[in-house]
């Protein structure tokens, strides 16, 4: 199973099947873009949350859900802890592990 199937499934799994909601950082691309999709096509809630400088390289097409535009990383940040109760890190690079760690 490739990477992109089994994120796909994964989320399946849990958000959709077991009646989640998903808060993530807002992009349309990668794999922000197939679990945000995924979790939106189940029915359950979507939100995104983007810093304005991101979205002209992480937005593309149509968006799902409710997106919400912020000023800068810190506030993303912020945003996703605040509506959120719980984080996972899908497979990705410096940029999810700074993000993780915080
Ligand atoms: C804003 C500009 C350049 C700075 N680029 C980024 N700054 C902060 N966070 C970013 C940037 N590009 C992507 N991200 C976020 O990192 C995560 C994915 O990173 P990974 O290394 O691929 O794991 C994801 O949350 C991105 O939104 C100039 O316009």
């Amino acid at each position: 199973m490739c990477e992109r199937s089994g994120a796909k499934r994964a989320v399946e799994g849990t958000h959709v099947s077991r009646n989640i909601d998903l808060v993530y950082g807002g992009g349309s691309i990668g794999l922000m873009g197939l679990v945000s999709q995924a979790v939106h096509d189940g029915g359950r809630h979507v939100i995104g949350v983007i810093p304005k400088t991101l979205m002209p390289r992480e937005l593309t097409g149509e968006t799902v859900g409710e997106v919400k535009a912020v000023a800068d990383m810190h506030q993303r940040k912020a945003e996703m802890a605040k509506h959120s109760d719980a984080f996972i890190a899908l497979p990705g690079g410096y940029g999810t592990l700074e993000e993780y760690l915080k």
